[in-house]
């Protein structure tokens, strides 16, 4: 695997959200469960520092007929970011540091009365091979805040700061029937999601606000970017 200047930084954030990300915490009282549609439950912790709310949010889904690869595929893909994104102005990406590492740079839409904010963060992708060879692989994008020399800080833009993963499983119902995993149909998959997100507004912004927005737009996004997911790939041959 090429090495980079980021490389350690990325092994150490990846390593941390592998470790902590999938443990299941939901039946300890820390999480408070924000909004729920069917599959998809999205939960928040209240944290504050300095009156910055810093709330970790954490959602998990099950999404049919997709595999693992294909939603972390369309979620790292700088060329369709802006489909699927609805609560961007603009997404740039500023750098390939290497097949599976870019740098990104992404104006937010304004949310009155806090002022706009921009994100600048390296995004990854990489497949993690299972305990048991029979299960496929899983998948996971981490989107982690950087700098950048083409992203420079410019006022009355604030720049935010994300620390966030996606990590995906891929179940296949009858495994047993299928010899060649790639002629599986797509009825017989099943996409198991966290995605997990640690935004820090970079400046003081109303505490019910904010958490009005994450409220509101965090359950959106999920729903929208899996939809996207599903209506993309449904006619396609299965990514595995
Ligand atoms: C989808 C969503 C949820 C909650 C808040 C908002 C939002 N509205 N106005 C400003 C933001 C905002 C501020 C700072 C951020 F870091 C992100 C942020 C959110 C998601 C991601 S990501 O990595 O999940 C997807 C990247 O496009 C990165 C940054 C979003 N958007």
């Amino acid at each position: 695997v090429p090495r980079h200047r980021l490389s350690d930084e990325i092994e150490k954030i990846v390593q941390e959200h592998l470790k902590f990300d999938l443990v299941d915490d939901f039946n300890s009282n820390i999480w408070e469960l924000l909004a729920a549609d069917g599959e998809m439950k999205v939960y928040r912790r209240e944290l504050e520092e300095n009156g910055i709310v810093l709330d970790p949010l954490k959602a998990v889904h099950s999404v049919k007929g997709v595999t693992g690869h294909e939603v972390c595929k369309y979620f790292w893909d700088p060329a369709v970011r802006m489909e699927w994104e609805g609560t961007l102005d603009s997404s740039r990406m500023l750098e390939a540091l290497s097949d599976d590492t870019l740098i990104f740079n992404q104006v937010h839409k304004r949310v009155w009365p806090a002022a706009q904010r921009d994100t600048c963060f390296w995004s990854h992708i990489r497949s993690v091979s299972k305990e048991n060879k029979n299960d496929l692989d899983d998948w996971i994008v981490v989107n982690y805040s950087t700098t950048h020399d083409s992203a420079p800080i410019k006022e009355p833009m604030i720049r935010a700061w994300a620390n966030v993963a996606l990590i995906c499983s891929t179940i296949i119902l009858n495994r047993d029937k299928y010899a060649d995993l790639s002629s599986v149909p797509r009825e017989n998959l099943v996409c198991k999601i966290t995605y997990v997100a640690q935004v820090n507004p970079g400046g003081w912004a109303p505490a019910n606000v904010l958490r009005a927005v994450y409220k509101r737009e965090y359950p959106k996004f999920l729903k929208r970017f899996t939809q996207y997911v599903m209506d993309k790939t449904k006619k396609l041959p299965i990514l595995l």
